[in-house]
């Protein structure tokens, strides 16, 4: 196992009364990057995180985490780990203040280190002023910054981070992810999971999980680079009808309307895609297309019944 791999697993499983949630997934997540789980409701990402947090026991397989084993270290390596989940996880009945302190003395923190430190924390995820506010008064984007503050307070190596902008609005996202980076720069590891494309596309690698399945890992680029499709747009009368004339053409991996254009997945063995597609749709116009990373989980998991 490599030394430049905050974490290693091989055939990572977890089932829950006969149904395989996580299912042999193999992952080799480099030191200081940010991977990403992309994946719908419940395709095994919360199970995965849970299980590499040291939180839940693998039905099988093998996890390194830091560099250790996890089994008989969790302890160990918890404390060198941080974890956001789901749902807000901190005290809606305590403050600000109160929330932090109560994290910084469950890290130990001494009482010195821990008043600069959560001055520092404040200050950083712009909760100064608020110090004695509710945390259950809080707005979505603010709790979320609380969360994180939270979960960084005692410098993580590795972070996890469970969907952690499904409550927030596009904006917040972004600056949420600009503080990702920012962490990242400073070489924390991050592992985040999500079911937005865009998120996705953000990460330096990730695994696309359906079922439990890892159906595809590597960047976005590599992964759209090796996408077993091409990707047409066309223009036109009557997309409706011709996207159902389309879908049952073996040739085609699927068909979704995107505004006033149809985007169509061609098979990879096609090797002129404009041309032959010419012959399917008549008069309407034709563009050959960049592949996004929407396109990627549509070829490599049932996704095109889900945007269709
Ligand atoms: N404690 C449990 N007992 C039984 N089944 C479970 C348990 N935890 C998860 N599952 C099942 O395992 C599968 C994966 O769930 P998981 O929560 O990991 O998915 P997810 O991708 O994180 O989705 P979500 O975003 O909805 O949480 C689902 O079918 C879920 O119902």
């Amino acid at each position: 196992m490599s030394a430049c791999l905050a974490i290693e697993t091989h055939g990572m499983s977890r089932e829950f009364a006969g149904v395989m949630a996580v299912d042999q997934v193999d992952l080799a997540i480099a030191t200081g990057s940010i991977y990403g789980f992309l994946g719908p409701n419940g395709c095994g990402k919360s199970t995965s995180i849970r299980m590499l947090t040291g939180l839940l026991t693998p039905s099988a397989g093998e996890i390194k985490v830091l560099g250790d084993n996890l089994f008989g270290a969790e302890e160990r390596i918890r404390r060198r780990i941080g974890y956001m989940t789901q749902k807000f996880s901190l005290y809606d009945n305590l403050s600000v203040l109160e929330n932090l302190e109560f994290v910084a003395r469950i890290y130990g923190l001494k009482r010195s280190e821990r008043r600069s430190r959560l001055a520092e924390l404040l200050s950083l995820y712009e909760l100064a002023g608020r110090e004695k506010q509710l945390a259950g008064s809080m707005s979505g984007g603010q709790k979320q910054r609380l969360a994180l503050a939270a979960a960084t307070l005692h410098r993580p190596e590795l972070l996890f981070l469970d969907e952690p902008t499904s409550a927030v609005d596009p904006e917040n996202r972004r600056e949420f992810w600009e503080r990702l980076f920012d962490l990242c720069d400073q070489g924390t590891t991050i592992l985040v999971s999500t079911h937005y494309m865009d998120e996705a596309e953000r990460c330096h690698g990730l695994a696309i999980l359906e079922r439990g399945i890892k159906r595809a890992d590597g960047s976005p680029q590599q992964l759209m680079d090796a996408m077993n499709a091409q990707v047409v747009e066309v223009a036109g009368e009557d997309l409706r009808s011709l996207k159902q004339t389309l879908v049952k053409l073996p040739e085609v991996l699927s068909a979704a309307q995107i505004g006033s254009r149809l985007r169509v997945l061609v098979a990879r063995k096609i090797a002129d895609p404009l041309a032959w597609l010419k012959l399917q749709v008549g008069e309407r116009d034709l563009f050959l297309v960049q592949p996004s990373l929407e396109d990627v989980f549509v070829t490599c998991t049932g996704g095109d019944r889900h945007v269709a």
